[in-house]
């Protein structure tokens, strides 16, 4: 009986891989694509917008961070099957009005952007740092358009799944599946020992995408900055800080569209707006509830005083303890601020 499970199992996984590979056509095309270099793409700017960019550019430019951070040559990472993994992790994104590809593109963007201008890519390595770029494009996989408390309203199956972080844990998920699919192994040479820290990074990385594991590591991260200032050599040599600022590093580039200049900052948190204005009448049709605040059309002319709350209860303190970390990361704080004062006008106009 077990064996029929475990086949039953394994032929899910299988037609699961199948239909989330990307076709080897669409792979052979991007490896012949000439890449240009990370000044071209402005890779390393923290004020980096990609509104120019082709779907097309998004997937060189993703070929030439790996390429830049040298994850090629040290993780013998077999360039088709890299160029497979990136179609097929921008095909399992859905196309809803924000948690789509161009989130988790820019996402990446802004992971490698902090990772070199603090130089705190030395701290972490290159296992951990390969983990970490692997974390931001794959931590939104398969998002619907709706947030934890939705699919546990709904009852939704991924709710019935994981009742904690469910839609982070089902990322991780759709993460380890492409990872898994057959040419599509980015990770296939790594020694086994190696693999398996990736991984392990990896699930951290990915489930401290939910807000409420931000909300319990925060106090600690805010703590050790007061007590350590500057990130010192000595951070690299302890696991659990390297763990923790793994963790907020992850939700400072997730949130990062609030640290960006304001025409990106506007031209986003409107996206946003319309997935969250999305469910909410999904919450009315289906659910029969009346949606929160912050999903509710008719309170549309608050989202100026929400997204001041949000500066203030959510972004200010993580931005403010990375600008302590590195003064490289100052442009970001400054941004959020100038931001703020745009959002209070527009609170005050209406
Ligand atoms: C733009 C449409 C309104 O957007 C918001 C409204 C309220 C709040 S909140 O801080 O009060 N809070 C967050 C935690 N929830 C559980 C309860 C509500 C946050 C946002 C918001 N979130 C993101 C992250 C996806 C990006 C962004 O730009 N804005
Ligand atoms: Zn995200």
């Amino acid at each position: 009986k077990a064996i029929t499970a475990m086949a039953k199992q394994s032929v899910t996984l299988d037609v699961l891989s199948y239909h989330a590979s990307a076709s080897l056509d669409d792979a052979q095309r991007l490896r012949t694509l000439r890449i240009p270099s990370s000044a071209h793409f402005s890779l390393h700017e923290l004020a980096f917008d990609d509104i120019e960019m082709t779907d097309d550019d998004t997937l060189r430019a993703c070929l030439r961070m790996f390429l830049d951070l040298d994850f090629v040559e040290r993780f013998h990472i077999d360039y088709s099957v890299l160029c497979r993994w990136l179609l097929s992790v921008k095909k399992n994104y859905r196309n809803v009005t924000y948690h789509n590809w161009r989130h988790a593109f820019n996402v990446a963007q802004m992971m490698f952007a902090i990772l070199t201008e603090t130089q705190w890519w030395k701290i972490f390595g290159e296992l951990e740092c390969l983990a970490l770029i692997i974390g931001c494009l794959c931590h939104d996989l398969d998002h619907r358009g709706t947030n934890n408390s939705f699919q546990i309203k709904a009852s939704s199956p991924l709710a019935q799944l994981y009742s904690t972080s469910t839609m982070e844990h089902h990322h991780f998920d759709q993460c380890l599946m492409i990872l898994n699919s057959p040419g599509n192994q980015i990770l296939l040479n790594l020694s086994s020992d190696d693999y398996e820290k990736v991984v392990k990074v990896l699930e951290d990385a990915i489930l401290s995408t939910d807000l409420a594991v931000y909300f319990s590591k925060r106090k600690a991260f805010i703590e050790l900055v007061s007590d350590e200032r500057q990130v010192s050599p000595s951070w690299g040599e302890c696991e659990d800080r390297r763990g923790l600022l793994r963790a907020m590093l992850m939700t400072a580039c997730d949130l990062a569209a609030i640290t960006k200049p304001w025409p990106v900052e506007r031209r986003v948190a409107a996206l946003v707006a319309g997935e969250f204005f999305r469910q909410g009448d999904l919450e009315r049709q289906n659910l029969n509830l009346t949606p929160i605040d912050i999903m509710n059309r008719d309170k549309e002319d608050e989202l100026p005083a929400m997204q001041v709350k949000f500066i203030d209860t959510i972004c200010l303190p993580i931005y403010e303890a990375f600008a302590v970390l590195s003064p490289a990361l100052q442009p970001m704080l400054d941004r959020v601020k100038s931001n703020r004062a745009h959002w209070i006008d527009l609170a005050n106009n209406d």
